[in-house]
């Protein structure tokens, strides 16, 4: 079943069972879909939810690369459950996705957030290392903070020099504001846990890989509040953006939607993981950023990109005031802050596996806006125009 298949120095791959913890998630359910239809690999999904992957979890069709009996869905909660050890045990790899990591819950649910990605990984990273398992880490840009450049003066000319605000996994700083902007509650957890199983590599021999996401978007990320989430939810951008835009109301830009993100498609950024699950010797002992430093805008820019976007993809021409400012305190309430720029560096996963991002914002946002489009468009329309109970 493996025929043909090489890693990226000339190796035949050899099937593997990965235990995917968070595999019903945004990320999780990209990773699943792409292991299935293109590798011969195994997954143990592990989440408390299936509805992303259920797709993969219907009988498949014939054909080699069949799923039939490669995907098996165990619902559990990892907080308290004793299955979690004989499931690493079982398998070759574990890659660990689960968290909480809506910034709406990072100041306003910070326990939660603490629990959920720093002691709810612990017996993760425990587990691997007692059984000599392998483990993917999934962490975040968050661990940077703020830039170094953000703290110098306004008109300085530094600000330019990307000495003061590219993201070096090796060399940047970790900088968080003061423990009342509970807002840095999720990146600190993060930041401890990266340092455990750096430590448990170090002192312990785990084999680990850790990756930094910056901000992967596209379909299935998140949920529509009041379709396939609560109406007072308040997800990732990119789900409140689409939210607004299939409601056609304004989009919130919060505190001026002056912060700045870099965005990478979702597809590209797992063809990335797929390397490092593939490519151990390449992938041990490393800390990888996956982003897209070629697609940076500010939020305001996104705001303004997705709503043509949106025009296009729905025939619909856009509302007369496709935006509003919004206080982040109004909308995310107390103790919320924020990243100012997130440019990654590509300089270690492009040494290490040679990978690069490909797909454009405009065309990313043209795919995952017709799927918006499609999925939600006519679920929106029918919610709306439902009497409101007196
Ligand atoms: N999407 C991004 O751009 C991004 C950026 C930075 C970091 N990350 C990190 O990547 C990982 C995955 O992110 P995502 O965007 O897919 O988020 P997601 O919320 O869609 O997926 C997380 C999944 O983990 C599951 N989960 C959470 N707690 C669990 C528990 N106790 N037991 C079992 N399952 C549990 C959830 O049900 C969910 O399906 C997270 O660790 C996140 O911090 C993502
Ligand atoms: O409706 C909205 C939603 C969000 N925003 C702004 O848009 C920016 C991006 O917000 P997101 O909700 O996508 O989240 P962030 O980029 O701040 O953090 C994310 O990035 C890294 C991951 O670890 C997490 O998935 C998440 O913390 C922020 O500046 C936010 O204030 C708006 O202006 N309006």
């Amino acid at each position: 079943m493996a025929s043909g298949r090489v890693d990226l120095d000339g190796n035949p791959i050899k099937p593997i069972t990965i235990c995917m913890i968070g595999a019903g998630g945004f990320i999780g359910s990209h990773l699943c879909e792409k292991l299935m239809n293109e590798t011969p690999h195994r997954v143990l999904a592990v989440d408390v939810y299936n509805d992303k992957i259920k797709q993969l979890l219907e009988p498949s069709g014939s054909g080699e690369l069949s799923w039939a009996d490669r995907i098996q869905f165990h619902r559990l909660n990892i907080k308290n459950d004793s299955r979690l050890e004989g499931l690493i045990k079982m398998a070759d790899l574990t890659i660990n996705l689960a968290a909480i990591c809506t910034p709406a819950d990072y100041n306003t649910r910070p326990l939660d957030t603490i629990y959920s990605n720093f002691i709810d990984a612990l017996p993760v990273v425990k587990y691997c290392s007692e059984n000599s398992k392998r483990l993917i880490h999934f962490s975040t840009c968050e661990v940077y903070g703020k830039t170094i450049g953000c703290f110098l003066p306004k008109d300085s000319p530094l600000r330019q020099d990307p000495a003061y605000y590219v993201l070096k996994e090796d060399a940047s700083p970790c900088i968080f504001g003061p423990i009342e902007k509970q807002r840095w509650s999720y990146a600190c957890a993060k930041q401890l846990i990266e340092r455990l199983i750096y430590a448990e590599g170090a002192e312990n021999g785990l084999e680990f890989t850790i990756v930094r996401p910056f901000n992967w978007i596209g379909p299935r990320m998140d949920f529509i509040p009041g379709i396939d989430g609560p109406s007072e939810g308040v997800p990732r951008v990119l789900a409140c953006f689409s939210n607004n835009l299939l409601r056609r109301e304004p989009l919130k830009l919060v505190d001026g939607g002056q912060s700045q993100r870099t965005f990478i498609y979702i597809k590209d950024a797992i063809e990335a993981v797929l390397l490092m699950i593939e490519n151990p010797a390449r992938a041990n002992g490393q800390i990888f950023n996956v982003g897209n430093p070629n697609n940076e805008v500010t939020v305001r820019q996104l705001a303004e990109m997705m709503t043509q976007v949106y025009s296009k993809v729905s025939g619909e021409s856009s509302i007369e005031t496709p935006s509003v400012d919004v206080s982040s305190k109004e909308f995310y309430g107390e103790g919320y802050d924020d990243s100012d720029k997130r440019i990654p560096d590509m300089t270690i996963i492009n040494r290490q596996l040679g990978w690069n991002p490909k797909t454009s914002l405009w065309d990313l946002l043209e795919s995952t806006l017709t799927y918006q489009h499609r999925t939600y468009a006519e679920a929106i329309k029918k919610a709306i125009s439902k009497p409101v109970a007196s």
